[in-house]
This record gives C-alpha cells, structure tokens and sequence, in this order.
C-alpha cells in the first residue's frame, strides 16, 4: 500500500553560511538527494513544504534599500509569496537535478503558490514573535530601530537580535481542493512554502495580511488536508531531547501525546525553535490519529528502516 508522507524542512536545508541563491540552490540539491530514497523502492507518496525566515526577512530589507515611488517596497505577504516563489523554483530544480543523477523514473515536480487562511481576530497579531532575516548585535538592532521605530527585536537563544513579525496560526488552505487531484497523482509537490502566503476572508475573497505562518503548523494542515500517513518534520536534530543542552539531555524515541503534553508543561522546548514543532506535530497526531515523527535529514535512512527519530503517537 501507498504510504504519503508530509515532510517540512527546516531552515538547514535551505541555508548554509553563505546567502547566495548559488549556495541556497546547492543546499536543496543535497536536501532532495536526501529526500529521494523516501520515495525510490519505497511505495511512498511525498508532499513537501519548508520555511522562509531568513529569506523573506532578507528580501524585505531588499525591498526597502531600493524603496522610492517608482519603484515601491512590497508588503510582507507579497514577500511571502515572492519567497515561495523563489524557494519553490529551487527545490523544483533540484528535483530535477536528482531524480536525473540518481536515474529515476521522471516524476513530474511542482511547486505551487499556495494562500493559508488565519483569522483576522488571531491574537497573534498584537504579540510578534516569529524571527525574519539576519542576526544582530545590539547596536546593529539600535541602528535598525532608529530607522524602523516600529519594528520589534527578540534575543534569540544567545546568537544575537532578530526582528519578529506577527505569526498567526493558520486555519486552512485556500487551494485545498486543486491540490488533491495534484497530490494522488504521484507528482512531487511542494506546496505552502513558508507556511503559505497569510491572508483573511473578505467579503469580495481573500485580503493579505502583514504575517509570516510557521511552516510547522501550515504543515500539519497540508498533512491533515492530504490524509498523510505521517508527518516528518526535519530539523537539525536527530532526536527531540528533555533537559537538552543539559548534561542529563535524554533524547525521546517513541512519545505518546500525553507524555509530550506534559513535557510541554515542564518547559522542556524552546519557544520560536523546538516548541512549535512539537506543538505542530501534537495537533496532527490529535487530530488524525496518525504518528509525526521530528528528526533530520541525515537520518532519513535510519527513520525508513528502522522507524528512528522521535516519533509522537496517540
Ligand atoms: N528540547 C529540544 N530538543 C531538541 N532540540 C531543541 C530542543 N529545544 C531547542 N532545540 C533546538 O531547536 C532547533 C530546531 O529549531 P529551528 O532551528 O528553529 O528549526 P528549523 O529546522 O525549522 O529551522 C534544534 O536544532 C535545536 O537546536
Ligand atoms: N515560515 C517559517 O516557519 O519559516 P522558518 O521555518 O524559516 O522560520
């Protein structure tokens, strides 16, 4: 039988320490080699999704280097969407570029601009706290302050500032019923790229909104959406630990979703990094009643053999 596997990449499948679209494109690449074996020999069905943090926070400080009335800087969900675009082009390309070097049958590869649905009253909007763009150190942040007055900082786990913008939870998607038919055709999708472009009902359709959605959380939607048989989130770290960092760290294996509540409780993950991936993975296993399984793409194999990874049951 057919298993369809929802998978959402982190931030180090993307970016290295070089911001170049060059480096961004050769990072995928290496992602999709390792994405491949889920599907080759496997009788796996993939739907791909993945972040924009650093990029959309990039193109925004872009954006408005050039801003003038000619040539006007873009509001934040247009970044979006110009990110997913981007993100999008390049992990179509390296598809591609795999499937042809690991000379594999020739799936058809997609990458489609998808909208996530939230809720205008989302309280969210009051409070930001989702990291875009560069670090910097503290005068960096008061240089950046005097020119954006309005814009917020957060410390972000010892590595320096970052702006954070309103990250509301998303509630669906709008192009869920054209994406199914897309999905149960084996095609290599990758859909709602940084979580999907954020936008709120109106009267006449959809309005954008200024927002960046976790793509954890829109991911749990897509795998909710695509009935997947698990949702991978993939990150930097094999395993999701309690006490981590700590010399007593002890990685999780298999978690039911009552344990991982009450690990929640005790503030055992970090807010903005572990913590909304463990919340992600809770509303899809809650929901469905299907494992998700946090782990990293270096051990992909082990999670296809031997089911490794911390994996969330009901
Ligand atoms: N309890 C924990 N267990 C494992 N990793 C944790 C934990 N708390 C925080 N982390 C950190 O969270 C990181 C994942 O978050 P982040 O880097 O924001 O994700 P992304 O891969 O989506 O960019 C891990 O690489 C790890 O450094
Ligand atoms: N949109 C989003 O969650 O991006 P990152 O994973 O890059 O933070």
């Amino acid at each position: 039988m057919v298993r369809r596997i929802v998978v959402a990449l982190g931030g180090n499948a993307i970016l290295t320490d070089d911001p170049t679209a060059q480096a961004q494109e050769i990072a995928l690449e290496t992602t999709a080699e390792q994405l491949l074996p889920l599907i080759k020999d496997n009788d796996v069905e993939m739907v791909v999704t993945h972040g924009n943090g650093p990029q959309v926070g990039n193109l925004l400080l872009q954006q408005l280097e050039a801003n003038s009335e000619k040539n006007p800087a873009m509001p934040l969900d247009t970044a979006v969407a110009m990110t997913q675009g981007q993100i999008g082009f390049w992990m179509s390309q390296a598809f591609t570029r795999a499937l042809i070097k690991n000379q594999m049958e020739r799936v058809p590869v997609i990458s489609v601009v998808t909208r996530t649905v939230v809720d205008a009253k989302d309280p969210a909007f009051d409070k930001p706290t989702k990291p875009i763009g560069p670090f910097y150190d503290e005068a960096g942040k008061d240089d950046m302050l005097k020119q954006y007055p309005d814009w917020v900082f957060v410390e972000d786990s010892g590595r320096g500032y970052r702006r954070v913008v309103p990250s509301p939870k998303p509630t669906r998607i709008v192009e869920a019923e054209a994406l199914k038919p897309l999905i149960s055709s084996s095609v290599l999708v990758t859909v709602s790229g940084g979580g999907g472009i954020p936008v709120v009902e109106a009267e006449d359709g959809y309005v954008g909104v200024e927002a960046v959605i976790d793509k954890d959380f829109s991911a749990a939607r897509v795998a909710d959406l695509v009935e997947a048989d698990d949702l991978l989130i993939l990150t930097a770290v094999d395993n999701v630990f309690i006490n981590f960092n700590k010399p007593d760290q002890k990685k999780l294996e298999e978690v039911t979703v009552a344990e991982m509540e009450g690990y929640i409780a005790e503030g055992q993950f970090a807010a903005g990094s572990m913590l909304p991936k463990v919340e992600a993975a809770l509303d899809f296993v809650k929901k469905t009643g299907r494992p998700a399984t946090i782990t990293s793409l270096e051990n992909l194999e082990d999670f296809l053999k031997h089911d490794s990874g911390t994996k969330i049951l009901p």
